[in-house]
């Protein structure tokens, strides 16, 4: 998880929702019904959760542009695939998105929630509702997991307002979301990542989704180094923390995980740019054809 304030499944988005709207829900279609006040000319479009407009960013230590002007709008309720080959830009889009310090924005636009996400701190964007598990998570020696994710939720909790949960409400709650990611109790009096194998690291970053929620979980290579156990575990998680309202970004580059998660739109990332975007039907013809032929057509 990115390592700044937690974030937390929040209710403010929803003065967002539209009156009427279409919108894909994790594998359905859900139609919203209008208020009965209106004609069809007061019903407005939905309300983009995420919306990157042209964005542009370089690697602030040797100022090599990475990102060229990525497009992509992310609405409630969909999952989003982004492949795309090595060093294409995926993971570096998605650590601009969360306020990473090695990046810096150098041009575009990013909404999030009716908010310009550039303008805030990656504390606040976290805050916000945006989650990040990152491709290596970092350990952090002395914190036990109880402790940081207690902390993290109760601080997310101050923030909307809500009472602090006691250490009873706290224990019943985690073991709750253990079940969930399917991991041992004892996980959580161990410290944060140390020690843990790669694919308990993923594993821990979902149960941190889990426990803190988010209206956009970022997740960067979550199906690297998971056995196929681990991976159905991990990917049965984030299908139950999906709901109408919160979005998945994911970043893969296999086809089993979109097999389990169901994108609604995959995308194709080539030199910093959303190069082509489709259905889950792209993945097919990335199989057949390879990453070439798109990067032949940009
Ligand atoms: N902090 C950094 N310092 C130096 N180079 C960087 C940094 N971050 C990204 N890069 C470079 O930017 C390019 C894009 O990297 P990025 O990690 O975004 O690619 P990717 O599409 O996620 O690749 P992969 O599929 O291998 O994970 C690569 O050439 C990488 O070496």
């Amino acid at each position: 998880m990115f390592l700044s304030l937690p974030t937390i499944h929040s209710t403010s988005f929803l003065h967002l929702l539209p009156t009427t709207t279409s919108f894909s829900i994790n594998r359905r279609r859900y139609l919203t019904t209008a208020t009965a006040t209106g004609s069809d000319f007061d019903k407005t479009p939905p309300q983009p959760l995420l919306q990157v407009n042209d964005l542009k960013a370089k690697i602030v230590e040797n100022g090599v542009d990475i990102l060229h002007g990525v497009n992509l709008t992310v609405n409630h309720g969909e999952v989003h695939a982004i492949m795309g080959k090595n060093g294409s830009g995926k993971s570096t889009f998605a650590k601009v998105l969360v306020g990473h310090p090695d990046y810096e924005v150098t041009g575009g636009s990013v909404v999030f929630k009716g908010e310009n996400l550039l303008d805030m701190e990656p504390e606040e964007r976290s805050l916000a509702g945006l989650f990040m598990s990152f491709q290596s998570p970092v350990a952090i020696p002395g914190v036990s997991n109880d402790e940081f994710l207690v902390m993290a939720y109760n601080a997310r909790r101050r923030k909307l307002g809500l009472p602090e949960l006691g250490p009873l409400e706290c224990f019943s709650y985690l073991m709750e979301k253990l079940k969930l990611v399917n991991m041992k109790p004892d996980f959580l009096n161990r410290n944060v990542n140390e020690g843990f194998s790669g694919g308990e690291r993923k594993r821990n970053e979902i149960l941190q989704l889990a426990v803190l929620g988010a209206d956009l979980a970022i997740l960067d290579e979550i199906d690297s180094g998971l056995d196929v156990d681990a991976l159905r575990d991990v990917a049965n998680a984030v299908n139950q923390i999906l709901t109408p309202k919160n979005s998945l970004l994911m970043i893969t580059h296999y086809r089993r995980l979109l097999d389990l998660l169901n994108p609604t739109h995959v995308h194709i990332m080539d030199k910093g740019r959303i190069a082509r975007t489709g259905d889950k039907s792209l993945v097919a013809f990335i199989e057949d054809e390879g990453y070439e032929t798109v990067s032949a057509l940009t």
